[in-house]
């Protein structure tokens, strides 16, 4: 690459970082305008888990993780779905799903099971209607493009990007909200974190 190749780069670079940083900030707003209670639905839902079990496909599935070690942070029970030691759900549990689309197969059907077996199910996702969003005790809609809204018109973003970015910033507002709630100080949370990386 030569010089001027690499300075347009940095510059078309920069750009996006522009573009995604207005998308998550539209989708914020929108958050916190929004009239309905979900955001501390899901908050409530999850601190009142006995069990707390994520589900997500690819990067959606990644960003949720994140999430996921935030609560065993805070102490509570929590397995990814698909780890070989995460047990079985159970009526009771919590089945925290991120899916943009709310339709991918395997998501689906596991929600379906855990909603079988008693278990709530509380949904990060665009598509309040789809069969993952009819499915869900709570469901936090999030103003985002799914993977396959190519057109461009809610996301500047290749595929689901702005909606994973915005799993995450959801979750990491949720735990905030949680551990501000739980009185604990940071030190008192911190013994928890993995101790064998
Ligand atoms: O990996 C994904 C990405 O958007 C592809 O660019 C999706 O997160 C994955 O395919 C799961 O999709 P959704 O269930 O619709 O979030």
């Amino acid at each position: 690459m030569n010089e001027t190749t690499t300075t347009q780069t940095r510059l078309a670079v920069a750009d996006a970082i522009g573009i995604i940083t207005a998308e998550n900030g539209r989708v914020v707003d929108a958050l916190r305008a929004a009239s309905d209670s979900s955001l501390d639905d899901a908050g409530a839902l999850l601190a009142s888990a006995p069990r707390v079990f994520v589900l997500g496909a690819g990067r959606s599935g990644l960003a949720l993780k994140m999430t996921a070690m935030r609560l065993m942070h805070l102490g509570l029970d929590v397995h990814v779905v698909g780890e070989v030691t995460s047990p079985a759900i159970t009526a009771g549990d919590v089945l925290l799903v991120a899916s943009g689309s709310g339709t991918t197969g395997a998501i689906v059907r596991a929600a379906e099971t855990a909603h079988g077996v008693g278990a709530s199910i509380l949904a990060l996702t665009t598509a309040p209607e789809s069969p993952l969003g009819r499915l869900a005790a709570v469901t936090v809609v999030i103003p985002a493009a799914a993977k396959q809204d190519h057109a461009g018109q809610v996301s500047a973003q290749y595929s689901g990007g702005l909606f994973e970015q915005s799993v995450l910033l959801v979750g990491d507002a949720i735990f905030h909200a949680l551990w501000q709630a739980s009185g604990a100080t940071a030190e008192q949370l911190w013994p928890r974190h993995a101790n064998l990386e």
